[in-house]
């Protein structure tokens, strides 16, 4: 570990204070504005088949964009088999994502993942496991994956989410209103779900593998901000197609309009099949690219991940000791 290295970890992390962004309070919805949104799915996808190589990550920084994307990770578990067990052992590697040696060499303080992820069922378990860490839980409420569960009882379970200790509500939207272009019907979902969560933060996730088009995705983010979405998010983990990087361009630049046009920030949450520690830096270049630092903050960005960890602890321990002592034999390029 050179002295060039620890001070560009040290630069990276040090410094992030908690901020209170004003919450995005949501608009009335523009019906016009909707109708005239544009994808250039072409031009984004020319975009997207850049990344990483215009901004690829200098070695001595690369620990530093990891450390920066285990704070940033919602570290789930999103399985019918989850158990009271396991989601204690995640709660314990949320609140000690890396080894001590590690972050020794790396001249760091300790840090934690940016929340824990579970079912509703499971919340009692993480808040516990939890106390004291300053971790939040965040749930999947509204019938996830599906969100086909009837109206009253989507609502229901986010308030008693939110009444057990969830910080963080992850919804999930009806695809048919994006489809059948039912606009209003969305914004009237997403504003009776922003209302439930009360104080916790709302994360809408778009299921956008779901959607069909590029323009939907466009469509459908701007409707759930105007409805006061805190968080867009990509996918459950459990479509077909998860997150894209021409999808995440979609709504990231959803994301900068909304801001430039409304001054509240909204945030971004990729989320499935997201695994490998080089996917993740290439995210956060992207994020820095498209938003700049400011969005490179747990309250601007998460990934929903459930196995990214595991990839970047062994590309930190290759980094400080050179070598793998995981079965993971492909270093971050
Ligand atoms: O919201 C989080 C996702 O369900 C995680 O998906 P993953 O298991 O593919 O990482």
């Amino acid at each position: 570990m050179t002295a060039k290295t620890t001070s560009a970890v040290e630069t990276s992390l040090a410094h992030l204070p908690q901020v209170h962004e004003p919450r995005n309070p949501g608009t009335a919805l523009d019906l016009d504005r909707i109708a005239s949104l544009q994808a250039n799915t072409s031009a984004i996808e020319r975009r997207a088949a850049t990344l990483p190589g215009r901004r690829s990550v200098k070695k001595e920084y690369q620990a530093a964009w990891l450390l920066r994307a285990i704070t940033l990770i919602d570290l789930t578990t999103l399985s019918g088999d989850d158990t009271e067990g396991r989601v204690s052992r995640l709660c314990a590697k949320a609140a000690h994502p890396v080894r001590d040696d590690i972050l020794k060499a790396l001249g760091m303080d300790p840090i934690t993942t940016g929340a824990v992820c579970v079912y509703h069922e499971m919340i009692p378990t993480a808040v516990a496991a939890l106390q004291g860490t300053g971790i939040p839980v965040a749930a999947v409420s509204t019938g996830f994956p599906a969100g086909l569960s009837p109206f009253h009882l989507r609502l229901a379970e986010i308030e008693e989410s939110v009444k057990i200790g969830a910080k963080e509500i992850d919804i999930v939207i009806s695809r048919r209103h994006v489809l059948t272009q039912n606009w209003q019907a969305l914004y009237d979902e997403m504003k009776a779900f922003r209302a439930a969560c009360g104080e916790a933060h709302i994360k809408a996730i778009l299921a956008t593998g779901e959607l069909g088009t590029l323009r939907n995705v466009a469509r459908a983010s701007w409707v759930c901000m105007m409805a006061g979405a805190d968080f867009i998010k990509t996918s459950t983990g459990k479509e077909s197609v998860n997150a894209t990087l021409p999808v995440s361009l979609t709504m990231i630049r959803a994301i900068r309009a909304y801001h430039e046009s409304t001054g509240y920030r909204v945030g971004y949450k990729p989320a499935g099949g997201i695994s490998k520690a080089k996917d993740a830096v290439t995210y956060l270049t992207l994020i820095k690219d498209e938003l700049g630092d400011r969005w490179l903050r747990p309250d601007l960005f998460r990934f929903g991940a459930s196995s990214l960890l595991g990839d970047i602890e062994r590309q930190l321990e290759h980094h400080v000791t050179g070598r793998y002592s995981a079965a993971n034999r492909h270093p971050i390029g």
